[in-house]
């Protein structure tokens, strides 16, 4: 008998099983670890009695109407009893091994499980509620009532029903109902692939009637019963064996910067410690030497990255590679994050490589310049790989990310299942992640503020106060959120108070790199470029506001809107060096076409201010030499 079973699955029933869309599970012996009928016989003194009537069912040898009936009268049943036998027997004690775990495995994979259950509603509505089964997604018996005569007269109420037989419109009350149910839930929708999984005969119908289930699995962890042993495609007696078996998403994360770096490590973690992810994850490095040794070696053997995150380890799943075409051949997922200058060139480079049905998210803040106007760098991924493209933007600053800090983002995907599966690999309790659709506001958002980081530095680095420093985050936020809706009318307001908008925007306005730099550079005032700054004050790392900056102008410029978003213009002149840092004060005093308009000599020689005067007149030597003028 034992060389007939199928305990290992054959290549063509394992592919079944991974590309299942649907598995329905018997309940009795294959989800909890007793028949709920003879438990609840046992409870009520009735145990050997129900529990043969159920073996002869479950052996085939007793047709399941009579089977139902009959246990039925043995153990006159009442609303009270049913109440006290399910309070008394908790969920968590009735679960066979695994099964919780095999159910999260097959949700998280979007397949839809269902329970199909010759035992009774009553008893089994709060098992799918501990394993998340929606009540839409069962099919079981009902029990019919009647007003108890024996209950007290002052219990005649809904309490004190009595059970007199069972509804017999319910496919499962009869033979043949499991195959029946199956025929139903096709019919609703259409799954390629349908999975049954169960202890019994009735079960292993489901998988030999014509409409039925398209694979039939065994599980012998309660009961081992012959026929099932024989016949399944696939005899187990552990969940865990088909948890183990179902297919994982590979990751890749191109970039190694801090960021990249920074959220690796929650990857990292999800990887290792959840199952539909390879715990292996690849990461592309821009290939450099750091104190003799390359970056690459560095890290496979530090499992951190010293250069741009020194500290932050992310566990040695993590496995980096120069070579950007064998980090993304096999990926599932595409996680991006490299400074947004060069995210374009690396599109190209792998454009032809990208495994099919992949899916890639942006954690890049910035944009592309093309003659029509803006392009999101996620829309530039999509359209150069032809893959869907989703956003995680957040007040992130990467050296503050770990373990007892805790930090939150916003995923904007437009697909739902995506979504899902990019926070199962983002959140953590340390980094809480929240689910929008508005793609667009999210990235915007995260692209504009790095310049407002830079208004809000030259504010710090001139001396201005918090006062000053508030008008620039609330002037600051309404031009993004005002510039954002222009561009992308999808654009929603309330994306503006997600961790995408508003938090972001203050993080990053006191801990962000641009934020620094742009202190320093008025510190010093404007005497450093930001080139200089970037090399001296940041380490490698690349600043984004002023290449946003100069960006933003550009897409204004084209769209005719430069006037309408006056602080924005002068972080840019400030950036280019035609007003002072300080400036950043007066964005509302400014005529920010002051200069362009050329003022005459008398106007200038008119001044008294000869401090003035010195200061426009070098503005407009820049604008002249810049050709502006
Ligand atoms: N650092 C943060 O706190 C943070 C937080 C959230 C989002 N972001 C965003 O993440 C993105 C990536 O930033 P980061 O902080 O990970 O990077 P980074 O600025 O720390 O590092 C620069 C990276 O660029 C790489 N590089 C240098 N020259 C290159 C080239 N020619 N081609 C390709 N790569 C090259 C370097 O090797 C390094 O990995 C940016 O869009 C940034 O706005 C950063
Ligand atoms: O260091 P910054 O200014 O690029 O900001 C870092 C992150 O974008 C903050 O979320």
């Amino acid at each position: 008998m034992e060389g007939m079973v199928r305990r290992d699955a054959s290549p063509e029933v394992l592919q079944l099983w991974r590309n299942a869309e649907c598995v329905a599970f018997d309940i009795d012996c294959t989800i909890t670890i007793n028949d709920s009928l003879d438990a609840l016989g046992e409870f009520l003194g009735v145990g050997e009695q129900i529990q043969k009537i159920t073996n002869a069912a479950m052996d085939g040898h007793l047709d399941l109407e009579t089977a139902l009936q009959q246990r039925l009268d043995a153990m006159n049943l009442t609303t009270q009893k049913i109440q006290a036998f399910v309070n008394s027997h908790p969920v968590e004690k009735r679960l066979v091994p695994n099964i919780r775990t095999l159910i999260e495995e097959l949700q998280a994979r979007n397949v839809e499980v269902f329970l199909i259950s010759g035992g009774f509603r009553e008893l089994i509505l709060p098992v799918a509620k501990a394993l998340g089964v929606p009540k839409s997604n069962i099919f079981a018996n009902r029990f019919v009532y009647m007003a108890d005569d024996n209950a007290e007269e002052d219990q005649v109420s809904s309490q004190s029903l009595r059970v007199t037989t069972f509804d017999p419109k319910e496919p499962t009350s009869r033979g043949g109902g499991k195959p029946e149910a199956i025929r139903r839930i096709r019919e609703k929708r259409p799954y390629n692939t349908i999975v049954m999984v169960g202890d019994g005969i009735t079960d292993l119908e489901a998988g030999q009637e014509t409409g039925g289930a398209d694979l039939f699995i065994g599980y012998g962890g309660v009961v081992q019963r012959e026929a099932v042993m024989k016949e399944a495609d696939w005899f187990v007696d552990d969940h865990a064996v088909l948890a183990e078996a179902l297919p994982r998403l590979k990751v890749a994360m191109i970039g190694s910067g801090a960021w990249a770096c920074a959220s690796m490590r929650m990857v990292a973690e999800n990887a290792r410690s959840r199952r539909i992810f390879y715990p292996k994850v690849k990461m592309w490095v821009f290939e450099e030497e750091h104190n003799g040794e390359k970056l690459t070696e560095l890290i496979n053997r530090t499992h951190e990255n010293p250069k741009y995150l020194p500290g932050c380890h992310f566990g040695d799943n993590v496995e980096a590679c120069s070579d950007i075409v064998s980090v993304v051949q096999d990926a599932d997922i595409l996680i991006f994050c490299t400074p947004h200058q060069f995210v374009h060139r690396l599109c190209l480079q792998i454009k032809s490589h990208v495994k099919p049905g992949c899916f890639a998210i942006s954690l890049i803040k910035g944009m592309r310049v093309r003659t029509d106007g803006p392009q999101l760098i996620s829309t530039m991924i999509q359209r150069t790989l032809m893959v869907d493209c989703s956003v995680l933007m957040g007040a992130n600053i990467a050296n503050q990310i770990g373990p007892g800090s805790l930090c939150e983002a916003t995923i904007a995907s437009k697909n739902v299942e995506h979504a899902r599966l990019l926070k199962l690999l983002f959140h953590t309790e340390y980094f809480y992640i929240d689910i929008i659709s508005d793609v667009e506001g999210a990235e915007m958002s995260g692209t504009l503020k790095n310049v407002v980081a830079l208004a809000a530095g030259f504010a710090d680095g001139s001396g201005y106060l918090d006062n000053c420093k508030a008008v620039i985050l609330r002037e600051g936020l309404k031009e993004m959120r005002e510039l954002s809706i222009r561009l992308y009318p999808s654009v929603r307001e309330s994306t503006f108070f997600e961790a995408c908008g508003v938090a972001d925007l203050i993080a990053t306005c006191s801990g962000g790199r641009n934020h620094k730099v742009a202190m320093e550079f008025a510190k010093r005032g404007g005497s450093d470029s930001f080139d200089t700054l970037e090399a001296e004050l940041l380490h490698g790392q690349k600043l984004q506001g002023t290449l946003t900056s100069h960006e933003v102008q550009s897409c204004l410029k084209i769209k005719g809107w430069e006037a309408d978003f006056p602080l924005l213009k002068v972080v840019d002149l400030i950036v280019n060096g035609v007003y002072e840092p300080a400036d950043i004060a007066r964005f509302r005093d400014l005529n920010l076409f002051p200069i362009v308009k050329s003022p005459t000599a008398e106007a200038l020689a008119a001044s008294e201010d000869a401090a003035m005067l010195d200061s426009i007149q070098r503005r407009v030597s820049i604008l002249e030499v810049r050709g502006l003028v």
